[in-house]
């Protein structure tokens, strides 16, 4: 899988990834008074750029934002990742609920769910079969480079499936997390967008990574919504194994969340304010130490993340190319000369960590 994150395929990505933003950036020209949550706005281009990247088309989540409505498809992974515990600890129980709505929607044609769930298993079959056709195949997509190739085609359908959950809510909702903080700081946003125009609005990885501000804004906003807030549970091999001086006998299920250590208060001060300058600001060995240590947002080990570049390439992105264009601001205009560190919203955190409320910004085209 490695093949298709490698740093080499990073001017593809970015191509691709450049033409969703692009068409985010004219639903937004669209948008009444510019008025939107960020949260489902956000949702919808992420999950064009991962369906895009797995399928080798996207999935029309912008355009169907464009027409009114959010993708039931894209809607429904908060709900299904809201639900990710049930399953794993009554997964008998949750079969029998999932067997009633599926008889219930075929009977009554009741449940809108299992109606998107089989269009989008039409449409995810479809792109298996465009990927295996010399003629029509996209330029890059998994589901190219994988099926046949590396895994059976319907292994990689599968995992090109998979992809949309983890890919879409960790990275749309960092995303949109970022914009609201700006969009409540606006020096912040001045002098990053400063930054940027000093870039010439570079879409290259190297140099956008180079830009500390940007940098710092992107990390802090990885750290700060810890997006992927589930309990990643392993099993201590046979054996047993030394954990914090403690012997843990072989089969033991252990598990922690990310967030216990991105929100942690003595690597973290202030762990649930949004401040870049953090990262920026020069500090003593030891706490700079205790901050690397503790930024563990993807995960370490066998099982880490595999996006965690394309995560990092979209938000440089997207936070770029969305500030060349709009300035963000809070809707009640009492806010608009004050500078606040955003603290953290409201949320639910099972799989991924999802905000009870709205995440109300208005945009406005910028005058550059
Ligand atoms: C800010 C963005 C993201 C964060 C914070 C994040 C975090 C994580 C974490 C903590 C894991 C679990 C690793 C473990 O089990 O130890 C994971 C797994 C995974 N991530 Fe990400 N991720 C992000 C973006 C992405 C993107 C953009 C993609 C794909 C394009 C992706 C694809 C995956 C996949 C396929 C898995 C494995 C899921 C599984 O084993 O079922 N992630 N991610």
């Amino acid at each position: 899988m490695g093949v298709l994150f490698n740093r080499s395929k990073v001017p593809i990505l970015t191509q691709m990834m450049v033409e969703e933003i692009s068409s985010f950036n004219t639903l937004l020209d669209n948008l009444s008074q510019g008025s939107l949550d960020l949260i489902p706005t956000c949702r919808a281009l992420e999950a064009d750029i991962v369906s895009r990247f797995a399928f080798g088309s996207s999935i029309g989540a912008i355009e169907s934002l464009m027409e009114g409505e959010e993708l039931q498809i894209v809607k429904e992974n908060d709900l299904k990742s809201s639900k990710m515990s049930l399953h794993t600890n009554f997964p008998s129980i949750m079969r029998t609920y999932d067997m009633i709505g599926e008889v219930t929607s075929r009977v009554t044609g009741w449940g809108g769910s299992s109606k998107s769930s089989k269009e989008f298993e039409g449409w995810a079959s479809e792109q298996l079969k465009l990927a295996a056709d010399s003629e029509k195949a996209p330029e890059v997509s998994f589901l190219k480079v994988m099926a046949g190739e590396r895994i059976s085609p319907e292994s990689a359908l599968s995992e090109s499936k998979e992809m949309l959950g983890p890919g879409t809510d960790t990275t749309s909702a960092t995303l949109a997390h970022i914009l609201w903080a700006l969009s409540l700081n606006q020096s912040l946003q001045d002098d990053l967008v400063s930054d940027l125009k000093t870039a010439n609005w570079t879409t290259d990885m190297t140099e956008l990574e180079s830009i500390p501000r940007l940098a710092a804004c992107v990390k802090e906003g990885i750290r700060w919504t810890g997006a992927a807030s589930a309990m990643l549970p392993r099993i201590v091999p046979t054996g047993g194994s030394l954990l914090a001086g403690k012997h843990i006998p072989g089969g033991t299920m252990i598990s922690s969340s990310p967030i216990w250590y991105l929100h942690d208060e003595t690597a973290f001060p202030g762990p649930h304010y949004y401040r870049p300058n953090r990262w920026l600001e020069r500090e003593d060995e030891d706490s700079v130490t205790l901050r690397s240590d503790y930024y563990i947002p993807f995960s370490k080990g066998s099982s880490t993340c595999i996006g965690n570049h394309f995560a990092y390439l979209e938000l440089y992105l997207s936070v770029s190319q969305i500030l060349k264009k709009y300035r963000i601001q809070q809707l009640e205009k009492s806010t608009i000369n004050v500078d606040v560190e955003a603290t953290l919203p409201p949320r639910l955190e099972w799989v991924a960590a999802v905000p009870t409320g709205k995440l109300q910004v208005v945009v406005s085209k910028r005058l550059l």
